[in-house]
């Protein structure tokens, strides 16, 4: 039987006492931003004009393709440029800075910028492959803010697309499951993921891709939390513990889907998470088992995980 749903931690609210701004100020300029695009315009201008000037006879067109991406406590508009046809290597040397691909940059990224950078190139992503409206065969047309795109024939309004994901990690109250599938790097296990059918529920999907990929029929699940995924298209990534019996725990892995999928210790747990990029091995070295990187929420659920069975081991 499926139970037991988190409360949803209440929004932070923060003030800042020099600017008297506030969350809710802030989220009220983002939405002004999207919808005046006068005002898009002149933030726009302000946050990019130091880079666009570095960026010489390019600047201009960039600054079209250009999406609103967020605002800082301070009211300032972020905005994530499109540099795809411009020289990569004149621009790394004009800005003092290198392209890394969006994957590794997770394993560099801090704080607030992960999430920032995964939602500005799911944005552009998204406009790239958007340029003609389904209906009509029509080329569509942006808003200033890149929220969304228009067609001119027919009225209809496209929005930036996420295809809900549930991500798991399933525990038999002693190991928790982590699996890799062979496009995986070398070394990484992470916990089972799947795309939800049309008209299903997230208990559903969970349910079902424990079922399809791994055999089992879990018992009980606990709500964790949810972030935007850029890959493989822009997923939204619902995460969630999952328990199954001690005595239901043996797997029947379909390794059409998965290399493969094992139980981990608390011990095996803690030694993967304290691996921080991956790991340089020999191709004839047995792989050193590592998560993914602490921005991706399998990384929180597995850490939760060990956090709790730390907790239950003190308290026994
Ligand atoms: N942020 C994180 O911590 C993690 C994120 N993920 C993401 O979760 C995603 C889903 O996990 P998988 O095990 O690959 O899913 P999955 O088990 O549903 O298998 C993928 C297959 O589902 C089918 N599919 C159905 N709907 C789809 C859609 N809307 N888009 C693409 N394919 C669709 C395709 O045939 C695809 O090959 C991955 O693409 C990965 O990017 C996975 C693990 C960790
Ligand atoms: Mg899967």
């Amino acid at each position: 039987m499926l139970k037991c749903l988190r409360v949803l931690p209440a929004p932070v609210t923060r003030s800042c006492y020099r600017c008297g701004s506030s969350y809710v100020a802030r989220m009220r300029f983002i939405n002004h931003l999207k919808e005046d695009p006068g005002a898009c315009l002149k933030a726009l201008d302000s946050d990019v004009e130091g880079i666009l000037n570095r960026l010489g006879e390019g600047g201009s067109l960039v600054k079209e393709e250009s999406v609103l991406i967020t605002c800082t406590e301070q009211n300032r508009a972020l905005f994530c440029l499109d540099v795809g046809q411009l020289d990569q290597g004149a621009l790394e040397e004009a800005c003092g800075a290198a392209f890394v691909d969006l994957r590794k940059a997770f394993f560099i990224l801090r704080g607030e910028e992960a999430p920032l950078v995964a939602r500005g190139q799911a944005l552009l992503r998204w406009h790239q492959g958007n340029g003609f409206c389904s209906a009509s065969g029509q080329p569509t047309t942006r808003n200033q803010a890149g929220s969304q795109r228009v067609c001119q024939s027919n009225g209809l309004i496209y929005y930036p697309k996420m295809s809900p994901v549930i991500i798991t990690l399933v525990s038999d109250g002693r190991r928790c499951l982590l699996a890799r599938q062979t496009s995986f790097p070398r070394g990484m296990y992470s916990a089972l993921a799947g795309f939800c059918d049309m008209g299903e529920t997230l208990e559903e999907t969970l349910r079902r891709e424990v079922a399809e990929e791994v055999g089992l029929e879990v018992d009980s699940v606990l709500y964790s939390g949810s972030q935007h995924w850029p890959f493989p298209q822009s997923s939204f990534m619902v995460a969630c513990h999952a328990t199954v019996g001690p005595d239901n725990a043996q797997l029947e892995v379909d390794h059409a889907e998965l290399e493969d999928a094992r139980w981990f210790t608390l011990e095996e747990i803690r030694a993967a998470l304290k691996v921080r990029t991956p790991p340089r091995e020999l191709r004839d070295q047995p792989p050193t088992v590592w998560v993914p990187p602490a921005y991706a929420i399998a990384h929180r659920l597995i850490g939760e995980w060990a956090e709790d069975q730390e907790r239950r081991g003190e308290g026994r």
